[in-house]
């Protein structure tokens, strides 16, 4: 088992799009997680809500507004083998959107119906937590990889609202900690 206490903390968001029964997925032009389909989100800034920064992440990222439809459903975590980080990822799901998706320079916009999502290009952990997603329930879970492409070991769980709902995250944004230290 992994021990989670000894690494550093950085604090994400990611949020899905949900409009109908399709999704609105990127796929990532550059950085962490090139080349692969995601959900849109990225760093949370010094400062920042983790709601405020959700929503923004997702306008530049994809154009929309998702300011008056995101609600939290998941809290993830990710470590990686050999690496001292722990990802501390909070996960929104919009139902519908303002504005009209544009390309970013980070992430193309793309459609796929909730019937047939493109697992294999996305991230591995993904097809184990969408499927509690979209059934509508709240989740937690830790993901450990060997590289980008292998989960060594994972927990998840569907947990009630309030245990991911809280206004406090578990650690604060990465800028704090890096002053921190
Ligand atoms: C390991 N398994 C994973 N499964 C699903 N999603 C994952 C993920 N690991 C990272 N993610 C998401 O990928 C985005 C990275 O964000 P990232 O591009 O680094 O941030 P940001 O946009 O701030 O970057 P710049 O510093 O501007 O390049 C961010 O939404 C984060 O939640």
């Amino acid at each position: 088992m992994v021990d989670l206490s000894q690494l550093v903390r950085k604090l994400y968001t990611l949020t899905i799009i949900k409009h109908g029964e399709k999704l609105l997925l990127g796929f990532k032009k550059r950085g962490f997680g090139q080349n692969k389909i995601n959900g849109f989100g990225g760093k949370v800034e010094s400062g920042e809500s983790i709601a405020n920064a959700a929503v923004r992440e997702v306008d530049e990222e994809s154009g929309l507004d998702v300011s008056r439809t995101i609600r939290k459903v998941g809290l993830l975590e990710f470590s990686f083998e050999g690496e001292n980080t722990l990802m501390e990822v909070h996960v929104f799901l919009a139902d519908g959107f303002a504005g009209q998706p544009r390309e970013s320079e980070e992430m193309r916009p793309e459609w796929h119906p909730i019937s047939s999502l493109p697992y294999d290009r996305m991230w591995a952990d993904d097809r184990l937590w969408y499927p509690l997603l979209l059934a509508g329930a709240c989740f937690r879970g830790h993901f450990h990889f060997k590289g980008h492409d292998t989960v060594l070991e994972h927990t998840l769980r569907e947990v009630p609202v309030q245990e991911i709902s809280a206004p406090e995250p578990l650690c604060l944004p990465t800028d704090n900690l890096t002053q921190q230290s």
